[in-house]
């Protein structure tokens, strides 16, 4: 008799999924497995948004694990001991998993492989990257920093592939192992905040399928629509795409597909592909650049005078009180949902490292709480991006003018009005403004930093480094 673990971690899917598909074409029966491993350092370590998406994405995929008569078995603890008892208590014979890409991760999987290998057969796959990190590099040998020849590599090297179908078969053993329910994973908080964030979402495999289905008639505005906030004019699928309920390679497949008959979205869905290559690109990097999970790619920012100061300014940029309304419109959105618009997140990351020169750790780590979305890589590259200190980053020079930004994309003030209703009653000129000493509106915060001494003082120090 051949038994499969299917240890999954971040691929909730069914479809498209190398280590489940092959699992039950080579063993009689199947037994999916989640393990809460702590780890320390890794993608194991998440927020508080991102683990209520992981209780409800885990409750997901139960339930469709229950349609095909099997079922999701949840375990907490260290990986390896955990899998040796499962092994011991079920009589595996062969441990599946797809790769993930943190260091401490990549660290731990290998010791556990090594170690497995020693009693059963063991194999793991790619299934959330187009290509494996290390596949696409330059002629030398070594890795991109610049995202466009990384582009151009990766779309020679080739980007498409068919999905595998969802397995046909998946038969659990008579006497499946103990889970322990999903509470017991304590995903969710004590106090009940997650249930105003969740109305904005559906959770797993099948709700993020119909919402990459339903974003491809729009793909022909994407290149224009992508910058506007108030719109839906992106895919909304990076919660999804981070914990796998959906592949990158589905996402690719069902575009050209849609291509095939819909030539006129050609420009715009490409574009949205590139971006899916950024997320490709940031995880090239954390791969080839491990230390950028903490320290900035570009060495001299070691040395940096950040503020230290910064507790204040920190704690009215969180809260969305800044003074400057497309700023605060961005961190209530993103404090009530879960989310914030990728233009939006340019502009609050850039305002927190440039103007009010708080180090873009400290902003990396309140996104890492609260984005449902929080992942290691896109999160470090966006924040170093931003910051001017990663890998094909904005210069130094290029700080964001909250207001000019404001006015450029949400001319009418509209996503400003929907997040931060105490301007609604301004004009479309003055919606974009911060407060006046003396202006009356005394439930609105008079700006936090002066954009024109904070962008000079800037400047100045990003310039002698
Ligand atoms: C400071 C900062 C922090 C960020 N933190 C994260 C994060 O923690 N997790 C995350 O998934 N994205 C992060 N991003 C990237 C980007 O903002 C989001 O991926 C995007 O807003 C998700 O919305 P969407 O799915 O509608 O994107 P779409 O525009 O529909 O794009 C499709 C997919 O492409 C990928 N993508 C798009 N833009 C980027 C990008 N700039 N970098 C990497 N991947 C991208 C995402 O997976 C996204 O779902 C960050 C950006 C910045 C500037």
């Amino acid at each position: 008799m051949t038994i499969a673990i299917v240890w999954l971690r971040q691929d909730l899917r069914l479809a498209d999924n190398p280590a489940l598909y092959q699992a039950c074409r080579t063993c009689e029966q199947v037994i999916p497995v989640f393990i809460d491993d702590p780890l320390p350092s890794s993608i194991s370590q998440l927020g508080a948004a991102s683990r209520v998406w992981l209780h409800h994405s885990l409750q997901a995929l139960d339930t469709h694990l229950q349609t095909l008569g099997n079922r999701l078995i949840l375990r907490k603890g260290a990986a390896l001991p955990v899998l040796q008892q499962l092994i011991a208590s079920t009589g595996a014979t062969h441990v599946y998993w797809n790769r993930v890409y943190d260091p401490a991760s990549l660290a731990r999987d290998k010791h556990i492989k090594e170690t497995l290998k020693q009693t059963c057969e063991v194999h793991s796959f790619n299934a959330s990257l187009l290509n494996e990190p290390w596949e696409v590099l330059k002629a030398d040998g070594t890795p991109y920093k610049v995202f466009t020849p990384f582009w151009k590599a990766m779309l020679k090297h080739g980007i498409q592939q068919l999905p595998l179908p969802m397995p046909e078969r998946m038969v659990a053993p008579a006497n499946l192992p103990d889970s322990l329910p999903v509470d017991a994973l304590g995903l969710l908080p004590t106090i009940r905040w997650d249930t105003d964030m969740m109305i904005h979402w559906e959770v797993g495999e099948a709700a993020a399928m119909q919402k990459l289905l339903a974003f491809l008639p729009q793909g022909a505005d994407y290149k224009e629509a992508r910058n506007l906030p108030a719109q839906t004019g992106t895919a909304r699928l990076s919660p999804h795409l981070h914990f796998g309920e959906i592949s990158p390679r589905q996402a690719v497949y069902h575009t050209e597909h849609y291509l095939q008959t819909h030539p006129e979205a050609d420009s715009g869905l490409r574009h949205f592909v590139q971006e899916i290559g950024w997320r490709e690109f940031s995880y090239h990097l954390l791969y080839h650049f491990p230390h950028t999970q903490e320290r900035a790619l570009d060495a001299r920012f070691d040395v940096f005078p950040w503020a230290d100061d910064y507790a204040a300014v920190l704690s009215r940029w969180q809260q969305g009180q800044t003074g400057f309304p497309i700023i605060d419109a961005g961190m209530r959105e993103l404090w009530q949902t879960g989310w914030m618009h990728n233009r939006v997140r340019m502009i609050v990351a850039s305002l927190l490292t440039k103007n009010l020169l708080v180090p873009w750790q400290v902003g990396e780590q309140w996104f890492r709480d609260t984005l449902v979305d929080a992942d290691l890589a896109s999160n470090v590259f966006g924040w170093q991006w931003t910051a001017g200190c990663g890998a094909d980053a904005a210069p130094y020079f290029r700080i964001f003018n909250p207001i000019l930004q404001s006015q450029k994309f949400d001319p009418e003030g509209e996503y400003i009005r929907r997040w931060v209703p105490e301007l609604h009653a301004r004009d479309n000129k003055q919606v974009h403004l911060p407060r006046e000493l003396g202006d009356g509106l005394r439930d609105y915060p008079l700006p936090v930093v002066d954009l024109k001494t904070s962008r000079e003082r800037a400047l100045t120090l990003f310039k002698r480094i």
